[in-house]
């Protein structure tokens, strides 16, 4: 792989090389700004995406949340049931208004929106010669044969595949596929690229380079791109904002720094190595279904908010020795028979009572899936000799502590 590897540096340079090409690919000063709205069965999706020229946007979400339906009617693929695209100034989709004061509708074919779209399986043509792939992406717009040969060329050198375009698809590795690929969307000179999880289908290594010949790519050509992945690294190298997919809708959306670091939904926070528990900030503290979290750093405001930490902070200790969960806070409410007939006692924060629900291999240690209340779960993780000493076995309840010190509380999103 070496000589992939120093390929894809020396395409960097070769990007970096040709400034006139960058700004021709540019989506001018506006970039992307959509307003889609599309429903697909019985599902719907609903969003608002701007991505700025020179910026990449990461699209994350579960199964199913809607991320490759809005890719798809970016690209044209699925009809717009309301809303607009527009791209550079243009408008590819949406109404133009009439000398008449009445609106048409518009609604321009993939072909013409120039967009390129890279997916996981790199659907290259099979008939056709590696060479000829690229160029087809040229003469899709039109450049005449000759040119779109030597443009090929010259693309296919700077994706570290110079000389390899007498061959066919079927004799290059996975990696080299999506390499073509690659040369083959720069080939139509997009003008926003659309990469649904392109290096899914990649080994680790493969997927590294690839990821980062995409990077040095998309920097140098200041291409407008929107990457949907399940990988956190993607988000990570290539892109400056992250936008989260939940059933259609995008949930939380910020720098990719920000996301990371203090995430507000269940999803960004599995990316992000953090466990998050959603509850309602008063006096400071977090009230949740799992119990109060209580903060070094009070909660500075009031209503839905979530308590973030890492699962590995949390002591796990066996229920049946511990002091039970609900036990009154020093100064708190009276035990015994006056208990009684007293209000619940008040719950001692950062603190809460669980049965494992399912256990996990985790990075030197395991992951507990813990089920607190119906339907709650609040996580941890165990290095390998707090497991040895807890020895935990599904359905076993546990009791659960952490500092404040490790606890962070943040509203919720939206
Ligand atoms: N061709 C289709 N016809 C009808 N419904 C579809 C079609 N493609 C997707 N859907 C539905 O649209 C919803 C969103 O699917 P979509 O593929 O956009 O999600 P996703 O976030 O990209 O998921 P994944 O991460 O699993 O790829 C799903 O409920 C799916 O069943």
């Amino acid at each position: 792989m070496s000589g992939a590897a120093g390929a894809s540096g020396a395409d960097a340079g070769s990007h970096r090389d040709r400034p006139r090409a960058a700004a021709s690919r540019a989506a001018g000063p506006h970039g992307l700004d959509a307003r889609i709205e599309v429903h697909r069965g019985g599902f719907a999706a609903h969003a608002e995406l701007q991505v700025a020229p020179g910026e990449v946007l990461a699209l994350i979400g579960p199964n199913g949340a809607g991320k490759s339906t809005l890719l798809a009617a970016l690209a044209g693929l699925v009809p717009l049931d309301a809303g607009e695209v527009r791209l550079g100034g243009r408008l590819l989709e949406g109404r133009v208004d009439r000398s008449d004061g009445a609106s048409r509708p518009l609604r321009l074919p993939p072909e013409r929106r120039r967009i390129g779209l890279l997916q996981q399986d790199a659907g290259l043509f099979p008939h056709l010669s590696v060479l000829e792939n690229v160029a087809f992406g040229a003469r899709a717009q039109g450049v005449r044969r000759g040119h779109a040969r030597a443009e090929a060329a010259r693309l296919l050198d700077a994706v570290g595949l110079g000389g390899s375009g007498g061959g066919r698809p079927a004799e290059l590795s996975g990696g080299q596929r999506q390499r073509v690929a690659i040369a083959r969307a720069l080939a139509a000179r997009p003008e926003l690229l659309l990469l649904d999880e392109p290096f899914a289908s990649l080994d680790v290594e493969a997927a590294g380079e690839i990821r980062a010949l995409l990077a040095g790519i998309l920097v140098a050509d200041r291409i407008p791109a929107i990457v949907v992945s399940h990988d956190v690294i993607d988000a990570i190298v290539l892109a400056g904002r992250i936008a989260v997919v939940e059933q259609g809708v995008i949930v939380e959306q910020g720098t990719t720094h920000g996301v990371l670091q203090a995430p507000r939904t269940p999803f960004a926070a599995s990316i992000a190595g953090f466990v998050l528990v959603p509850g309602t900030a008063a006096d400071g503290v977090l009230d949740t279904p799992a119990g109060t979290f209580a903060s070094t750093e009070p909660a500075g405001f009031t209503g839905p908010g979530v308590a973030l930490f890492r699962p590995g902070r949390v002591r796990v200790v066996d229920a049946a020795g511990a002091a039970p969960a609900s036990a009154p806070v020093a100064g708190g409410r009276p035990r015994g028979a006056e208990a009684a007939s007293a209000p619940r006692p008040v719950r001692a924060p950062n603190r809460w009572e669980a049965r494992i629900a399912a256990l996990r291999p985790a990075p030197g240690g395991v992951r507990l899936r813990l089920a607190v209340d119906a339907g709650a779960f609040v996580d941890a993780e165990l290095d390998a000799r707090a497991a040895e000493e807890l020895r935990p076995a599904p359905g076993a309840r546990v009791l659960c502590t952490i500092d404040p010190a490790d606890v962070a509380l943040h509203p919720a999103a939206g």
